[in-house]
């Protein structure tokens, strides 16, 4: 079987095979979508192929709209050479059950795919598109650091400078390509339109708006853009930047998964890695649960999401629903196992949940460092969320997540997933900072795992991180095994605001973290040695 437009028509063998099909004509939903498309996604990878894009197609196969999603990449062109063009936009969604059973569906509401680049002939369909009246939302899963414009020391980064300087034309970075396509938007008639992230940090809208509105005035200042479009573009109800909080575990594709699907008979279910590292298969394996709430703020309009389970609501519940999932129940469990993972060298979650010391590990920290600072978003329940998953999600055996994953960019993750937390305890009277031991021990456990060696002192490969070369070199003179060697090596780190939102020895943890740290590096099993130490664990 081969997941194209011509291989789904052979209806009976995909139902025979289990696989799920769309309800509706995908060919025909196509050529709607181009008559009056509604929605462009930028950031054509896992996470929008297997969450965003079955939203719509739970909409289209109940017959609640009538257009379908165009798939926009900016960054990873050979995502769109490899598992786009060749399986006409199609994907196949494999859902993950802890009993082992998968759930499959061919996903067909992406309509149609575009490269986001000014030297390719699709930049003109881009614009086209964007200056269409119909267009209600642009959203992005491009990950955090696609929305920074300068680097640690303040400067725009190269490519932004270019940007600046060059005007709207061809610009290269991802936040200029998007202002400038508003601006087009905004000559041809001031159109609406809501810029949504999707991206999983605090105050993602807000970031989306900034960052836009920084290009916008260099623009202006450099008088290559009308001063008006700052007018337009702060308006709400012209452009809207909602805030949102997502959530839906999407790991890389699995070679296992792959296997069972051609065990089912599919053909050219390849997994790549492209050159930027995008892991990405014409398939997408993930969990079931899910959960997307997003502020409704739709200048346009939009389709009618909450029929497909989305919550839509005030800003206030978002901010507060997507700092109890990204600060406290979950992502900072998931970054704990990703760097002791590494160390310790477990493959995935599932099994690191096994291990009593990690499990006590982010049970402590969600329940007992992270839960008294949470506020309750009303909409989802802080206790409940974290329960699900501490006992459901993060143990499911057959998701394919790994440490490695989880691992990547975490010099851009640390702020949010724990420099808010600290902050928190620092503001409240009623709690110390100073008591909290578990973050200050995952803080000691990225150190250690910047120095590219595991726990049994053998060299492990680091994930990619923008930082990367700049945090190994801090720790490039430290030995395992040599705890005279950590002298003032880590200071400069953990030092950094801009890294965890806090300077950790102002607070009153940079002592701390150094402690466990060495601690952590006192030999060969020392991060072992330590997990049973300070979580009396076996
Ligand atoms: N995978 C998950 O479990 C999950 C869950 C919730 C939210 N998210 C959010 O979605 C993001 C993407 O996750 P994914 O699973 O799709 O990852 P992925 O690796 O499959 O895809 C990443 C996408 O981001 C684009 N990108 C990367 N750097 C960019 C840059 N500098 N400029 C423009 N585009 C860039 C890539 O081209 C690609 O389209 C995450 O960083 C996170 O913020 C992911
Ligand atoms: O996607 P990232 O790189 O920001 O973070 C890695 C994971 O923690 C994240 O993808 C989770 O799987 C996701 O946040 C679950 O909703």
């Amino acid at each position: 079987m081969l997941l194209t437009r011509d291989g789904i028509k052979d209806i009976d063998r995909w139902r025979h095979a289990g696989i799920k099909l769309p309800n509706y004509d995908v060919e025909k939903i196509a050529e709607k979508t181009k008559q009056n498309p509604t929605w462009l996604h930028f950031g054509a990878g896992n996470i929008f192929r297997g969450f965003i894009a079955l939203l719509q197609q739970d909409l289209l196969d109940k017959g609640l709209t009538e257009t379908g999603i165009i798939a926009i990449e900016s960054y990873d062109y050979e995502i769109i050479e490899k598992v786009y063009i060749p399986y006409d936009n199609l994907s196949l969604l494999v859902i993950m059950h802890a009993d082992g059973t998968l759930e499959t569906e061919v996903i067909g509401s992406i309509s149609d795919k575009i490269l986001a680049d000014p030297w390719s002939q699709d930049w003109t369909k881009l614009k086209n598109i964007f200056t269409n009246p119909s267009l209600q939302i642009a959203s992005f899963t491009i990950t955090e650091k696609a929305y920074n414009l300068k680097d640690f020391s303040g400067e725009y980064i190269k490519e932004v400078k270019e940007d600046i300087q060059k005007g709207p034309e061809k610009p290269r970075n991802i936040i200029s390509k998007i202002t400038s396509l508003v601006y087009e938007r905004y000559l041809k008639g001031k159109y609406p339109i809501a810029l949504v992230s999707l991206d999983n940090f605090s105050g993602n809208g807000e970031r989306l708006f900034g960052s836009v509105k920084t290009i916008t005035e260099e623009w202006i200042k450099k008088g290559m853009i009308e001063e008006k479009f700052l007018d337009y573009l702060t308006n709400p109800s012209k452009v809207s930047f909602p805030l949102t909080m997502i959530d839906k575990i999407v790991p890389r594709p699995s070679e296992e998964v792959k296997k069972k699907l051609e065990g089912l008979g599919l053909e050219k279910m390849d997994i790549i890695k492209t050159n930027k590292n995008t892991v990405i298969a014409p398939f997408v394996n993930a969990e079931k649960i899910h959960y997307l709430v997003i502020e409704d703020k739709f200048p346009n309009g939009r389709p009618p999401l909450e029929e497909a389970g989305v919550i839509f609501t005030d800003k206030e519940t978002v901010e507060k629903v997507e700092r109890m999932k990204v600060t406290t129940c979950l992502n900072p469990l998931h970054t704990t196992l990703a760097i002791f993972g590494c160390l310790l060298n477990y493959s995935t979650i599932a099994e690191e949940m096994e291990d009593p010391c990690l499990k006590k590990l982010v049970e402590k920290i969600g329940y007992d460092e992270g839960l008294p600072v949470v506020v309750h978003p009303g909409v989802l329940d802080p206790k409940e969320f974290l329960r699900e998953v501490i006992e459901i999600r993060f143990p499911n055996p057959y998701m394919p997540d790994t440490p490695q994953r989880i691992a990547t960019d975490t010099s851009q993750k640390m702020a949010i997933r724990f420099g808010e937390t600290i902050k928190s305890y620092e503001q409240r009277e009623d709690l110390n900072v100073t008591d909290l031991k578990y973050i200050p021990l995952v803080i000691a456990g990225w150190c250690r795992y910047l120095m590219g060696v595991d726990d049994e002192g053998r060299p492990m490969t680091l994930s990619p991180d923008p930082l990367l070369e700049d945090l190994k070199s801090h720790v490039s003179n430290i030995k395992l095994g040599d705890i005279e060697s950590v002298k003032d090596n880590l200071r400069p780190v953990l030092s950094n605001k801009h890294i965890f939102g806090l300077n950790l020895y102002e607070v009153g943890l940079g002592e701390k973290i150094e402690n466990y740290f060495k601690e952590l590096i006192a030999g060969p099993g020392a991060v072992r040695k330590t997990l049973r130490k300070y979580l009396e664990c076996e």
